[in-house]
């Protein structure tokens, strides 16, 4: 019990250690010392919970790079209006937008052929005549980019040479990649321009901007509509708040957010987007955006039902790695993917895995966001074939392909608890549209047998012992 709650405790602050390291954005702030240990005083306990924010703008900014596709939803959209009594139009192909010739050639060079769920009831309502307002929320990868990009695109007037509309990001890099959207969607349009207001774009002073669409991080765009005047903001017709939720989570940005919309004239047409909608991000929004209409489209359920959930009993990494070949040895797995708690763990057992001629992926903590999106697409293009990570890595990653999920160590928060949600999210995708999945989870002490009854009394399911050994018992898994 002693050396359990011992190697628990390594186990933890190694990840503790691992969470902090794993941000490149802040990366010069706080590292974990040469043993992998944190320091923890008070300071930097809170800068922990800074950096635990941020990590929000590096897991957007990855989810981002590795998608290529609609994250797919069943769920009806709600739609909240202004005016309850105005009629609600949805569209059901970019063509009744009426959209201008140059801009719908654009949308179809982008390989789109219809309206997502939520840009179905969005672009009517953010193309309507008199503009009106939007606080939009549905989870990322459900055309939000898109839908808005669509809007202000809509509303430029190219042939006018200044800022007309003003976008917000909460990173230097979250606002490129919305600049790639606008480029690509505005590609036959090649008299507009976009000017990214982010920290190190050094114009000269009493310079004004003549390019049409303003994309930038609060704080720079804030400089350059008031200190600097590079801005006119009376002018800019369409303002767009992006990830409200990751906005809110970084410090300052809120305040400087309202700044800027407060210098806005009273008709600029005001749209805020947000992948999730906690009460933060509700009363944020509801302060840049006045009457606005709402609309949610609610993120869809991941259900444990059509997956085979088993777990195997062992008494350390060695028998956990065994009971993995044993598992190899039986069944053809096309893709899998193994999450450790450690990064430690995950680079032993990745070795481990190649020595035994398996081609391996390894998602890991020191990793840049752009990097660790290299290595999923060349997961996803099948270039290998088992995907190791860490947990604190892996946090909201789509597994969508892979239909084996291994936990070698099972899912816990910060403070040694079982991460339900992290499971469910991790093993639920693995059986989706009518794909059965298996999910085996490796147990190997007291404590995270105890970790495994509580994730099965939670969900209210049995996961079944599997006995490695017995190689009849795990074909019969397979089938
Ligand atoms: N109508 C459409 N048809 C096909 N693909 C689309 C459509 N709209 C968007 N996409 C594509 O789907 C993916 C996700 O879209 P988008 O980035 O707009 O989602 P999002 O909700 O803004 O996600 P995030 O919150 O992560 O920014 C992108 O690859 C985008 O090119």
């Amino acid at each position: 019990m002693a050396t359990d709650s011992w190697a628990l405790a390594v186990d933890e602050q190694e990840a503790a250690a691992e969470s902090l390291s794993n941000l490149h954005l802040k990366e010069e702030k706080i590292r974990p010392d040469a043993n992998g240990a944190v320091v923890k005083t008070n300071a930097n306990e809170e800068k922990t919970d800074e950096e635990e924010k941020e990590d929000r703008a590096a897991q957007s900014l990855l989810n981002k790079l590795i998608r290529s596709n609609l994250v797919d939803n069943t769920n009806q959209v709600e739609v909240l209006q202004r005016d309850p009594n105005s009629p609600l139009y949805s569209v059901k192909s970019f063509e009744e937008l009426r959209l201008k010739p140059q801009l719908l050639q654009g949308v179809y060079a982008m390989g789109f052929n219809r309206p997502s769920k939520i840009q179905e009831n969005a672009l009517p309502l953010m193309l309507a005549e008199p503009s009106q307002n939007l606080i939009a929320q549905s989870q990322s990868g459900t055309g939000k980019t898109a839908a808005f990009v669509l809007a202000m695109l809509s509303q430029v007037e190219p042939a006018n040479r200044y800022p007309q509309c003003l976008c917000l990001s909460p990173t230097y890099e979250l606002a490129l990649q919305t600049g790639k959207v606008i480029e690509q969607m505005g590609k036959f349009y090649p008299e507009l321009k976009l000017a990214y207001a982010v920290r190190g774009n050094k114009l000269e002073r009493g310079q004004k901007i003549s390019e049409q669409i303003v994309i930038g991080t609060p704080g720079t765009v804030l400089d350059w509509c008031s200190k600097l005047k590079f801005i006119d903001p009376k002018k800019i017709k369409v303002f767009v708040l992006d990830e409200a939720d990751v906005m809110i989570a970084t410090q300052g940005h809120q305040d400087q957010s309202i700044r800027i919309q407060r210098m806005l004239p009273r008709n600029c047409q005001m749209l805020l987007f947000s992948a999730t909608f906690e009460d933060s991000v509700w009363k944020f929004a509801q302060k840049v955006v006045p009457d606005p209409n709402i609309i949610k489209l609610k993120r869809e359920e991941e259900t444990l039902d059509t997956i085979k959930q088993y777990y195997v009993l062992c008494s350390n990494r060695d028998e956990k790695f065994q009971a993995l070949c044993n598992l190899y040895g039986a069944i053809t797995i096309a893709q899998a993917m193994i999450f450790c708690h450690t990064r430690k763990t995950a680079s032993w057992l990745a070795a481990e895995l190649s020595k035994e001629g398996h081609q391996v992926a390894l998602l890991s903590g020191e990793m840049m966001v752009e990097q660790r999106a290299a290595v999923i697409e060349r997961f996803r293009k099948g270039k290998e074939k088992v995907l190791v990570t860490t947990n604190v890595c892996a946090r909201g990653i789509d597994v969508e392909q892979v239909s084996v999920v291994i936990n070698f160590d099972l899912p816990v928060d910060k403070d040694g608890n079982p991460d339900n949600e992290t499971y469910l999210h991790r093993i639920g995708r693995t059986g989706r549209f009518g794909k059965r999945g298996l999910a085996v989870n490796m147990v190997d002490s007291k404590h995270s047998m105890s970790i495994l009854s509580r994730i099965q009394e939670h969900f209210n399911k049995k996961i079944e012992r599997l006995d490695t050994d017995d190689l009849d018992e795990i074909e019969k898994i397979a089938n």
